[in-house]
C-alpha cells in the first residue's frame, strides 16, 4: 500500500482510481463495508483503490481540547486499511488552506486533478468543503459533469443503530467492551512501546509491562482480560488502564499488562494489547495488601479464561 502525504505530493495515477473519503477512526464494520465495496469497484474498473484521510482529524483541528479520543493511531489505521486491500492512502493535512477550500474547489483540486477519480464511494451523510457545504447530491452532479460515478454505501447497523466511531467510543467509555468489539468486527487493541515502570508491580507479585500511551488518552478504563502476540506466540494476560489511585500515580492514565506464566524481558518492544473482556473498574484500595488481593483474583480469572472456562463459573 502506498502512502501519499499532502496535496502537494499527490498526482493522479495514469489509469485513475476509485476512492472514498473520511476519518476512518477505528476502521469499524461500517468502514469495512465501504472498503469492501471499494475493492469490488476497483476490480471491476481495473484501477487502484484509494482512501483519503485527514491528519489531524477535522474535529481535532477545530477544537483540540474537545476532540474525541482516537480509537486508532495513524499507524494502526494504516495497517487496517492495508489489510482491507486498499492500494493507496492519501493523508491530507487538515489546515486552514484545506478548511477554506470550497466544495467545488475540493472536487477540482483533490478528486479530479489530484486523484483522477473514476468512482467515489461515500456514506449518504458525507459532507465536505468549507462549512460542510458539499453533500452527496452535489457530488453526484459534479460527477455527471466531470465523468465519475458516485455511490452511497449501504449503512451498516447493529441492533438497529448505525455503527460509527462515536458510538464505539461511547461503548468503550461506558465499559461495554463487548458492544464495541461487535461494532469493530474484531477485539479492540491498544499498542505502544514497553517502558520502565516504578517496579512496584513486581513487589506486588505480578510483574507488568507498562505500555507507553504517549499523549494519547485511552478511550476506556478498568481491568481487562487481554492477549498479546509475542514473536508469533499468543499469550493470555490481564491489563489495567487507569490512574492507579492506590499508589498515587502521576495523574496520567497508564496501560499495564501482566502476562501469564511469562518471565521474558519486554522492555523496548512494541506490544499490541488485544482486549477481550472487562473484569472490573479500577478501584482505590485502602492498602497495598488489598490491591494485591484484587490483582491475585484478576490473574486467577485470566488463568481460568485462557484455559477455556466460562467466566460466570469462576
Ligand atoms: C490486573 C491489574 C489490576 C490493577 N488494578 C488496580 C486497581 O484497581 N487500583 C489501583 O490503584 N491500581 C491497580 N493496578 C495498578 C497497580 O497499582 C500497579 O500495577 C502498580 O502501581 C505498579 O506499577 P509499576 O508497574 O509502575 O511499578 C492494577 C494493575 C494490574 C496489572
Ligand atoms: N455504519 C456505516 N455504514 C456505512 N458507511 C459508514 C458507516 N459509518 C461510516 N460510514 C462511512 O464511512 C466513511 C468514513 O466515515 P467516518 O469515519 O468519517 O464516519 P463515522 O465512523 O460515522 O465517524 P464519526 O462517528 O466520527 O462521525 C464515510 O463515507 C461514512 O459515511
Amino acid at each position: 500500500m502506498q502512502l501519499v502525504r499532502g496535496l502537494h505530493n499527490l498526482s493522479p495515477l495514469p489509469q485513475g482510481c476509485v476512492a472514498t473519503i473520511g476519518n476512518f477512526d477505528g476502521v469499524h464494520l461500517g468502514h469495512q463495508a465501504i472498503l469492501a465495496r471499494l475493492h469490488e469497484r476497483a476490480i471491476e474498473l481495473r484501477v487502484p483503490s484509494c482512501v483519503v484521510i485527514f491528519e489531524p482529524q477535522p474535529r481535532e483541528y477545530f477544537a483540540p481540547e474537545q476532540a474525541p479520543v482516537r480509537l486508532t493511531r495513524l499507524r494502526e489505521k494504516l495497517e487496517l486499511l492495508s489489510r482491507a486491500g486498499v492500494d493507496r492512502v492519501v493523508c491530507l493535512a487538515f489546515n486552514r488552506r484545506l478548511r477554506e477550500l470550497s466544495a467545488r474547489a475540493f472536487i477540482d483540486q483533490v478528486l479530479i486533478q489530484g486523484l483522477g477519480i473514476k468512482h467515489l464511494e461515500v456514506g449518504d451523510d458525507f459532507r465536505f468543503g468549507c462549512d460542510r457545504a458539499g453533500d452527496f447530491d452535489f457530488l453526484v452532479d459534479a460527477g455527471r459533469i466531470n465523468g465519475f460515478t458516485v455511490e452511497a454505501a449501504t449503512t451498516v447497523e447493529l441492533d438497529g443503530m448505525r455503527i460509527s466511531s462515536t458510538r464505539i467510543r461511547e461503548a468503550l467509555a461506558s465499559g461495554d467492551l463487548s458492544l464495541a468489539n461487535r461494532m469493530l468486527g474484531r477485539p479492540y487493541t491498544l499498542s505502544g512501546r514497553v517502558l520502565h515502570g516504578q517496579k512496584l508491580a513486581r513487589q506486588l507479585g505480578w510483574p507488568t509491562a507498562n505500555v507507553q500511551l504517549k499523549r494519547r488518552l485511552p478511550p476506556m478504563k478498568g481491568v481487562y482480560l487481554v492477549n498479546v502476540d509475542i514473536h508469533g506466540q499468543i499469550r493470555g494476560g490481564v491489563a489495567n488502564i487507569g490512574l492507579r489511585p492506590t499508589v498515587k500515580g502521576d495523574g496520567r492514565p497508564h496501560l499495564e499488562v501482566h502476562l501469564l506464566e511469562y518471565a521474558g524481558d519486554l522492555y523496548g518492544q512494541h506490544l499490541t494489547v488485544v482486549f477481550h473482556r472487562k473484569l472490573r473498574d479500577e478501584q482505590r484500595f485502602a492498602s497495598l495488601e488489598a490491591l494485591k488481593a484484587a490483582i491475585d483474583a484478576d490473574v486467577a480469572a485470566a488463568r481460568a479464561y485462557w484455559l477455556g472456562q466460562p467466566l460466570d463459573e469462576i
